[in-house]
């Protein structure tokens, strides 16, 4: 048999997505080393303040890999920067593969030198893809899957992004294969927020009663379905940032995710607030003005939800509170579930539509985990 072929896996981040992808990095190392294939190894963990590189190139033991780092970080020791530390890395034998779990803007202006020196990336970090337009365009203009060929000769790495939006459901590489197979996207709209979702969900069901909102924010962090600060959800951005990546895909020129109007829920007293922590506290304060839209949606029998949609045709892009029926399937959304509706030319009037559990660590971690299968099948 031939031997195996080693791939180095560079993991940044141990926070609900990383640790999970690590528990499904063991499976697949261990279903891809039966069938005599790929012979994974994890030979770097990182967080903000401690690393492990495993520069014998052996690789780690995954099943114990976040309580060496926890070690790691009590014995204190200085810290060798991101940059250098890929430097190492690119002298691994065999491929190497970045997967970034965090949200860190920093770390996302990296990729470019990163695909440079031939290291492949998968993230769920949306900060790359959705920041400027020309970074988005830096960035697959240097991927060996980007719309330039020939960088793959140049040893350029692949990068993929999948949970950016909708968490493991497959948007991304759904709406690529409808533009890839020549179908015309007209509209995408739906709920793209775990958090939004499950807030809504839990705060105005269809049923009526619900929580306070600020509780129903409390137990969305406590479920792993918020950004690491809360913030980020609330102030719609999050979404936006989703919809800008799908906006680029369709080819539309999105700038940044400011550039299009987003309603923000922080309400403006709380805009200043020092932490995340102190925004929590406070949050409670402000639950009337949630309970008065509630309220106003209910005299007329609807409820409210927090969407997005883009009118390709038009190049517009709105993220905000809207009123439903309660038979709307939007409407009726459970938990943290994302639904979202392509309407495209080949599908006429009734959508493609994607619905399922738009975050949480395991869902996030599969779209990140089914990025590196996409990787190990490119390198063949
Ligand atoms: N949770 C979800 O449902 C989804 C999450 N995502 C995305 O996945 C990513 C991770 O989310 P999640 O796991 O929930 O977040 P967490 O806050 O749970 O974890 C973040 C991790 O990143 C580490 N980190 C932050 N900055 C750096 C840095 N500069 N260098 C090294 N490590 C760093 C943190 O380490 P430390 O604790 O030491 O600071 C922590 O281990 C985010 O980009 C998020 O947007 C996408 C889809 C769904
Ligand atoms: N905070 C995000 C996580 C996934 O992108 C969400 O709630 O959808
Ligand atoms: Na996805």
């Amino acid at each position: 048999m031939p031997p195996q072929k080693p791939l180095s896996i560079a993991l940044i981040g141990v926070g609900g997505v990383g640790t999970a992808f690590l528990s499904q990095l063991a499976h697949l190392q261990s279903h891809l080393r039966a069938k005599n294939k790929t012979d994974i190894r994890l030979v770097l963990i990182r967080r903000s303040n401690a690393q492990i590189l495993e520069s014998s190139w052996r690789g780690l033991d995954i099943g114990t890999a976040v309580k060496q780092l926890e070690d790691q970080r009590s014995s204190g020791g200085k810290l060798l920067g991101f940059e250098e530390t890929c430097v190492h890395l690119a002298t691994a034998p065999g491929q190497v593969v970045l997967v970034d779990c965090t949200s860190d803007p920093q770390i996302a202006g990296a990729y470019p030198g990163v695909l440079k020196k031939g290291i492949s990336i998968v993230t769920p970090n949306k900060k790359a893809f959705s920041s400027s337009f020309s970074d988005w365009q830096e960035i697959f203009s240097i991927a060996a899957n980007g719309p330039n060929a020939g960088e793959r000769e140049k040893g350029h790495g692949f990068i993929f992004h999948e949970s950016t939006v909708g968490a493991g459901l497959p948007v991304l590489s759904t709406l690529t294969e409808l533009i890839e197979t020549g179908d015309e996207v007209t509209k995408i709209e739906g709920v793209f927020s775990g958090t939004m979702s499950f807030l809504f969900n839990s705060f105005n069901p269809v049923a009526g009663g619900g929580g306070s909102f600020s509780a129903e924010v409390g137990k969305a962090k406590e479920l792993g379905y918020t950004e690491p600060d809360p913030r980020d959800d609330l102030n719609g951005l999050d979404v936006a940032r989703k919809l800008t990546i799908l906006a680029r895909l369709t080819g539309l020129p999105i700038e940044s995710p400011t550039s299009f109007a987003v309603q923000s829920l922080i309400p403006k007293e709380l805009e200043s607030c020092a932490s995340a922590d102190e925004f929590m506290e406070k949050l409670g304060e402000f639950d009337s003005r949630m309970d008065d839209l509630k309220a106003s949606a209910t005299a007329s029998g609807k409820v409210i939800r927090f969407v997005g949609s883009i009118d390709v045709g038009k190049g517009e892009v709105k993220v905000g509170l809207e009123e439903f029926e309660k038979s709307h399937p939007i409407a009726a959304l459970k938990g943290s579930d994302n639904i979202i509706n392509f309407y495209t030319k080949r599908y006429g009037s009734n959508p493609l539509i994607i619905q399922g559990a738009g975050a949480g660590a395991e869902v996030t971690a599969m779209g990140v985990t089914g990025d590196l299968l996409r990787v190990i099948r490119l390198l063949k």
